[in-house]
């Protein structure tokens, strides 16, 4: 049995969090199993394609609460899987595998395909400054852990093999709906004849399913030749690396019924105690209708980010609660924009004035600015409420600029309001990556001169200094940047 043995941090665990557990379906105090430390899974992406916003909003939902954990002084272990085998088009065990449509597709190896999107989700995540997780296990690495499972399950005769596929048996399992609610008959069927003729329930799912023949992905097993279902993966993987009755299972709400149903009838019928709490983010939507691949009203994250700083992006992400729907539109954008900017301009005035900042003690601003971290502390106490936390960081940076508009402000005052800005706006909500604000100004700055570059160039041409224009094309090339003469005149590139 594994332990999270994440190291703790300084602080003495605060034990007055609360959170909206999905399961009991109210808010609880958050009491993990081992005191100080704090086990967490959350379902990963299927990688079959570039990541869109909808899929950001979960990433960064559960990255803010895996990092405002570790502000109150938790060690947490974060597990996030990969899942590369087993997603099937149609939740109903039926259709090609996911990844092996694409690999169709793109004419690529099936992990082709599992490693050119893990890598492209890996580069997003990285640019909205998500944290890498503890533990980030690929299903297909993980064969031998799920037939284990399985096979407890079929010893304790909850799983049955039927024509070289095994099923979870659901009417053996009384508690099999208990998260979503869902009685059993209410259960949508919607399986076509053949798979509902192996099973004993049509509303029976899939552990293990047979390979018929033009099947890429393909494992030996007990029951012969075939691969694991999508939902045994997360039962498998989570109860391997957090160990028994772990303390937080995370997901998108649409995964409640049927893959978290699923997960956690797999695990207890086993005989393991599985997640204690469980918490769900709402969707991202565009026009009111949920952003997805399917529905064609997604922007990847990749295109966003060709015009977009990403911490803007990640700061229109945490305006809403991660149980709200966050409405996407360009007016929420700009929004996003203003409201960062206002954040950062603050905070950089307070880190431009600090080396020269007199000693003199401001009790007064310093007083305003531990009201506001403590504001702050409460709202992700309660749920971790990101708006209310966001709204905490406005009214200091209220108070911050009042007094250095007031003139002089003294070093101690100044350090309290960086350090509320860094260590709740950086570390616990991960705005202001180090780079990302300072690459912006940079973006700026070339775009400034290159315009007086080209002019230069047009000028030269113009008084056909043809030497001259060359010369500075030249020494654009050497450094990367390439001049096109378009009919709308010059354009560059680097
Ligand atoms: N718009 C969204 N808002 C928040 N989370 C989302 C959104 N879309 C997807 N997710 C989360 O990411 C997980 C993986 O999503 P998935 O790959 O099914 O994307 P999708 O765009 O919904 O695809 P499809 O339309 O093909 O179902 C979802 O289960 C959900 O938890
Ligand atoms: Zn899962």
């Amino acid at each position: 049995m594994t332990h999270p043995t994440a190291p703790l941090s300084a602080r003495t665990p605060d034990p007055d969090i609360h959170l909206y557990d999905t399961l009991r379906g109210e808010k609880v105090r958050f009491v993990p199993t081992t005191p100080g430390r704090v086990g967490m899974y959350l379902c990963g992406p299927t990688v079959y394609s570039d990541a869109h916003l909808g899929h950001a909003k979960k990433e960064v939902a559960f990255d803010v609460v895996r990092r405002a954990l570790t502000h109150f002084g938790y060690g947490v272990r974060y597990v996030t899987n990969v899942t590369d085998v087993g997603h099937l088009q149609n939740d109903a065990d039926e259709g090609e595998d996911k990844l092996q449509a694409r690999a169709r597709l793109e004419q690529l190896e099936p992990m082709e395909v599992a490693d050119k999107y893990f890598w492209s989700f890996q580069r997003d995540m990285d640019a909205l400054n998500v944290l890498k997780p503890s533990i980030n296990p690929r299903a297909t690495g993980h064969i031998p852990e799920q037939i284990a499972l399985i096979e407890e399950l079929i010893e304790r005769g909850h799983a049955y093999e039927s024509n070289g596929s095994v099923y979870f048996d659901v009417r053996s399992w009384p508690e099999y709906g208990k998260l979503s609610g869902r009685k059993l008959d209410e259960q949508a069927e919607g399986t076509r004849e053949a798979v509902r003729e192996e099973k004993r329930d049509p509303r029976d799912f899939a552990l293990w399913k047979r390979a018929e023949p033009g099947h890429l992905m393909r494992w030996d097993s007990p029951w012969g030749v075939g691969f694991p279902g999508w939902h045994i993966e997360c039962s498998a993987m989570s109860l391997k690396y957090l160990g028994e009755g772990f303390d937080i299972h995370g997901g998108g709400l649409d995964l409640q019924f049927p893959h978290h149903e699923a997960e956690i009838a797999q695990a207890e019928a086993a005989g393991h105690a599985f997640a204690r709490y469980w918490m769900h983010n709402n969707m991202l939507t565009i026009g009111g209708e949920k952003m997805s691949k399917s529905k064609g009203n997604f922007t990847t994250i990749r295109e966003l980010l060709e015009h977009h700083d990403p911490m803007v992006v990640r700061f229109l992400l945490v305006g809403s609660h991660y149980r709200s729907v966050t409405e996407f539109s360009e007016e929420a954008f700009q929004s996003a924009r203003n409201g960062y900017r206002r954040l950062t301009e603050a905070l950089h005035e307070v880190e431009r004035r600090l080396p020269n900042a007199p000693e003199r003690d401001d009790p007064a601003l310093r007083g305003k600015v531990a009201a506001h971290v403590e504001e702050f502390e409460q709202a992700m106490r309660d749920d971790f409420n990101t708006p209310r936390a966001v709204a905490a960081l406005f009214g200091l940076t209220t108070d911050v600029n009042a007094a250095l508009n007031g003139g002089e402000v003294g070093r101690p005052a100044l350090e309290a309001a960086r350090d509320a800005y860094r260590q709740l706006g950086g570390d616990v909500l991960g705005l202001f990556a180090q780079s990302a604000p300072e690459r912006q100004d940079d973006a700026e700055v070339v775009d400034a001169l290159m315009e007086l570059v080209l002019k230069a160039r047009q000028n030269y041409r113009l008084q056909k200094q043809y030497a001259e224009a060359d010369q500075l094309r030249d020494t654009l090339t050497r450094v990367g940047v390439t001049v096109e003469d378009t009919k709308e005149g010059p354009r560059w590139r680097r």
